[in-house]
């Protein structure tokens, strides 16, 4: 079985290309100033422009106003809008109507109580990405190279939408965290980076052939 990946956080052009030549199937931009991965909307449009067609691009928002998402769309070309804050479902409908676009909501998990609120967003969102769930006062909502337990999701049944797994992994866990979730796609930021924000090539060749289906 063929898993997608996404990669995200991506910050320069070469991290770009070697994202889609490690055979990423979405890519992602980070649009949160406190984010080592943030982009400006003239950083994101220039990167965006040079992705080729099959390959969706992601913009990553977190608790964003309308204002800023109406200045993101007109800005950059995207073709998915990930909400990776405290968005209710309401929010995630809202967004999804304003915009014509596919939304992805991230939902952070900790633990099995976590999973309860995921159905009402699974009837409103396109994709839902399951992430870690921040330490408390962490600067970053996500991105903090932290995985959850990811036995919590084992022999579970899954949700009406297509879903992502994140949070902590690299090309040493992929293929382990595949095992035991039963993800067909996963996302993954810190885990392929030589330093924030800077993607490492080998490294998302490796997290490529980890999830290679002769691995
Ligand atoms: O990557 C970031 O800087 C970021 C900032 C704010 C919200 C979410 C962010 N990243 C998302 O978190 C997942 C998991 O990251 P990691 O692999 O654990 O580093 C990442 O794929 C992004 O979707």
């Amino acid at each position: 079985m063929t898993i997608a990946f996404k990669v995200c956080g991506l910050t320069r052009p070469q991290d770009v290309s070697a994202a889609v030549q490690s055979g990423a199937r979405y890519v992602g931009f980070v649009f949160f100033p406190k984010s080592p991965r943030n982009v400006t909307l003239e950083q994101a449009r220039a990167l965006a422009l040079a992705v080729p067609s099959g390959v969706a691009k992601v913009a990553l928002t977190v608790d964003a106003e309308d204002a800023d998402l109406d200045a993101l769309v007109a800005a950059v070309p995207v073709d998915m809008v990930q909400l990776h804050g405290h968005e209710s479902p309401d929010r995630v409908a809202e967004v999804r109507a304003r915009y014509g676009l596919p939304v992805m909501k991230a939902l952070g998990i900790a633990s099995a109580a976590d999973l309860a609120r995921i159905d009402s967003y699974a009837e409103v969102a396109d994709q839902l990405l399951i992430d870690a769930k921040p330490p408390e006062g962490a600067d970053l909502p996500g991105g903090n190279g932290l995985a959850f337990d990811w036995r919590l999701l084992a022999g579970r049944k899954y949700w009406t939408k297509p879903w992502m797994l994140a949070g902590g992994l690299t090309p040493g866990n992929v293929a382990e965290a595949v095992r035991l979730t039963g993800a067909r796609q996963v996302d993954v930021s810190s885990g392929v980076e030589s330093a924030p924000g800077l993607k490492d090539a080998g490294r998302m060749a490796a997290f490529a052939k980890a999830l290679a289906p002769s691995n």
